[in-house]
């Protein structure tokens, strides 16, 4: 089985949590986008779902497929967030933002009753951080931020695309960091938070509900306690 059909595999299974009238937070990336098209078979086959796109790229698959989308000032709580991870622990930690959605996909996390996880069966980690993590932050600030983290030696490193900085959905500048050698990630995370000009990481540490990987022998699923 290859990765992309774990992907598909994980994400045809999450979408059988989705019931008639709910609200549907839809992840981003390659994992999120089967999910997406197989919201898109729900939607054809008569299923009354409202769905909160978390990114631009998101929203221009979904409005292709027919679904109904909302903004998210337009309803109260999401139902179901299905989404990617960049890397998953056993712990239901994550690394998000590969793909520079991890704002936006926080947000959503956040405000969702029910968050799934679906991925390809590379990206269960023991330990987080082989992947770097994502920072996502205010242009005005980045020089001093960059500074910040190299003096925390988390080996900072500015997205780029193209030669230009890589600009996120909300036009924030993106910065990868080094955090294999950390062991507390929580107080990582309220550290970095504190500093002025730091939006969000792509560390979600407390959201996840279920996590879905794709196998060769059928999903596995793991659900939080
Ligand atoms: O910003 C991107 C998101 O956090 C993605 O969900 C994450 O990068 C995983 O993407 P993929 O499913 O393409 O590996």
């Amino acid at each position: 089985m290859t990765a992309d059909q774990e992907k598909q595999q994980a994400a045809l299974e999450a979408v059988k949590f989705i019931k008639n009238n709910m609200v549907v937070g839809l992840g981003t990336g390659s994992t999120a986008k089967h999910m997406i098209l197989a919201v898109g078979d729900l939607v054809k086959r008569g299923m009354n779902l409202t769905c909160v796109p978390s990114s631009e790229a998101t929203q221009k698959i979904a409005l292709e497929l027919g679904i109904k989308i909302v903004d998210l000032h337009e309803i109260d709580k999401i139902d179901i967030t299905i989404d990617g991870a960049d890397e998953c622990d056993e712990n239901f930690q994550l690394i998000k933002g590969g793909g520079g959605a991890l704002l936006r996909e926080k947000i959503l996390a956040w405000n969702t009753k029910y968050n799934i996880i679906i991925a390809d069966s590379s990206k269960a980690v023991k330990k987080l951080g082989a992947f770097k993590l994502p920072i996502e932050v205010i242009p005005f600030a980045t020089k001093q931020i960059l500074n910040f983290l190299e003096a925390e030696n988390l080996q900072p490193i500015q997205r780029t695309k193209d030669g230009q900085p890589y600009s996120t959905d909300e036009n924030n500048y993106i910065i990868d960091v080094d955090i294999f050698k950390i062991e507390d990630l929580k107080a990582l995370e309220i550290k970095l938070l504190k500093v002025p000009g730091i939006v969000e990481t792509g560390l979600f540490l407390d959201t996840t509900n279920l996590i879905i990987l794709g196998n060769e022998s059928g999903p596995i699923l793991k659900y939080r306690n």
